[in-house]
């Protein structure tokens, strides 16, 4: 698992270094693994590194000391260093006469000193910094056109949250330090590739955190020697409706490519359901419907006397119930559906279903909001968006960064919520059958906006994700072999 602090855990864990070792011997080990890095990049993007020009921004904080000690370094190795000071008074004294006795220039933050480096390295805030980049910052960012390295976070961007409410940096690399922060996973677009440089922090558990793919792969779960169709568990689907007959089609058709357990389907779409899926087994309604071991109910079910009697009768079960679409419009009525139930509930909106349900949107920070349902409706709350969270009831939250936005189509939702209940009915835990679901659907639309014959990527569509999950769950599960 990949590991996120937020930066009061970071600064507690930094403190008794700070206290044991020699003033400014961490910042020279987080600026010396820095200066690693954007030597590389430089050598990968120019082929080399003595005599490129490479300009840092720096403001008035230990972020802008990293950047003036990785400067000083590179001096070291022979690339023309550029400071360029937002706040030239409360610029990190030890490590502008660092830089200015290795020969760097040191010239104020103006656009006419920007000159035409090769990289910049954003130092203007790290975890101290709040909102986002003042106007003089983010006047000569806009000037700017060579790719920027992030120092510890892409300033302007929250560190905790992600939340970007202005100006704000986009890199092409972050570089952090100690620990990866909760902006890396949250605000990942902003962020680019991130490289880590341990600068030999203790840090406790974490609470929010994101499953490597090799990890999802593991536990996939797969027909085993003694398995059979029921033992592998049936998920049932009261999915669609008149209105919607698509949404049963995709989000049973999910079911079936997630496992290979039984796919049950209630519901008046169930001809729509035969025709392309035959597998599956169809009944009219819930009450008919035979054994299950999880149920998904509400894509496209409508909102009608039916649809919420029989919302009920699946809530009223003993099995897990994911609840999506137009299921969490009826719970926003009725919470009590699902506060006292005692196994588990999975609640899967998307923002504007995030509000209908507890009166506020998630934003700006979308992490203490998906906690907060959690644990107050005692549920398990996978909120949907290009970085998509689960949270369990007792606070602790996956993320999964989708890493492209093509999922964002009609119906994808429905195909999200189908593999998902398939994975529940295998007796996964919830959160986890929730992040492996939302890791496997992201890379399937990636895949899906792909093709193989030619480069690039196209808009794709929810029937196209559901034709590629075969593929994705293939590399996730590759991943095992390979790592
Ligand atoms: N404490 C240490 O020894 C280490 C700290 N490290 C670096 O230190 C950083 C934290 O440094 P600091 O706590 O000094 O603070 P920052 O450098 O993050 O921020 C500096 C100051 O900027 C101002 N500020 C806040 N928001 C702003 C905005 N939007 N625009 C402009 N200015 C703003 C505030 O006055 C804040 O105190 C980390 O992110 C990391 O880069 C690393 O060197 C590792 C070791
Ligand atoms: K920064």
């Amino acid at each position: 698992m990949r590991s996120f602090h937020p930066s009061d855990v970071v600064r507690a864990a930094e403190a008794p270094l700070l206290e044991s070792l020699p003033e400014g011997t961490l910042m020279r080990r987080a600026a010396y693994g820095l200066a690693r890095v954007v030597a590389s990049e430089l050598r990968e993007r120019t082929g080399g590194i003595a005599g490129r020009r490479v300009s840092l921004l720096v403001g008035s904080g230990d972020n802008g000391g990293d950047a003036l000690w990785a400067g000083t370094f590179l001096r070291r190795r022979g690339v023309s260093v550029t400071a360029l000071l937002l706040d030239p008074d409360r610029a990190h004294p030890a490590g502008l006469r660092a830089l200015r006795k290795a020969g760097g220039r040191i010239v104020p933050a103006t656009p006419e000193h920007l000159g035409d480096p090769d990289l910049v390295l954003d130092g203007i805030v790290g975890i101290s910094g709040r909102g986002p980049l003042r106007p003089a910052a983010a006047a000569l960012v806009d000037e700017i056109t060579a790719p920027i390295i992030a120092v510890d976070i892409p300033s302007g961007v929250d560190p905790d949250t992600g939340a970007v409410d202005g100006p704000a940096i986009t890199a092409a690399v972050t570089v952090t330090f100690g620990a990866y922060k909760p902006v890396h996973a949250l605000g990942a677009t902003r962020c680019g590739r991130v490289e880590l440089v341990d600068i030999g922090l203790t840090l406790p558990e974490a609470g929010l955190v994101a499953a490597e793919p090799s990890e999802i792969g593991a536990i996939w779960p797969v027909p085993g020697a003694e398995d059979d169709k029921y033992s592998q568990g049936v998920v049932g689907v009261r999915a669609g409706s008149a209105r919607y007959p698509g949404a049963g089609v995709l989000c049973t058709g999910a079911a079936v490519a997630a496992t290979s357990g039984m796919v049950r389907y209630a519901g008046s779409g169930a001809s729509e359901v035969l025709a392309r899926f035959p597998e599956v087994v169809v009944s009219p309604s819930v009450a008919e419907t035979g054994r299950v071991q999880a149920w998904v109910v509400g894509p496209g079910a409508g909102t009608d006397d039916e649809a919420c009697a029989n919302l009920r009768d699946i809530l009223a079960t003993d099995l897990p119930v994911l609840v999506d679409a137009d299921g969490l419009t009826l719970l926003a009525r009725e919470p009590g559906l699902v506060r006292g139930r005692s196994a588990h509930t999975l609640l899967t909106p998307h923002a504007g279903e995030f509000a209908r349900l507890t009166g506020n949107r998630p934003e700006p920070d979308r992490v203490a909001a998906v906690r907060s349902l959690a644990a107050d409706w005692g549920v398990h709350v996978l909120l949907k968006g290009r970085a998509t969270l689960v949270a369990r009831p007792d606070g602790h939250v996956f993320v999964n960064d989708a890493g492209g936005s093509w999922a964002s189509t009609a119906g994808a939702g429905d195909v999200l919520a189908g593999v998902i209940g398939s994975l529940l009915s295998s007796g996964m835990p919830v959160d986890l059958a929730a992040a492996a679901g939302a890791r496997a659907h992201a890379l399937a639309a990636n895949l899906a906006a792909q093709d193989p014959k030619s480069p690039g990527a196209a808009p794709t569509s929810a029937s196209a994700i559901l034709s590629r999950l075969g593929d994705s769950i293939r590399l996730l599960r590759t991943h095992i072999a390979e790592s």
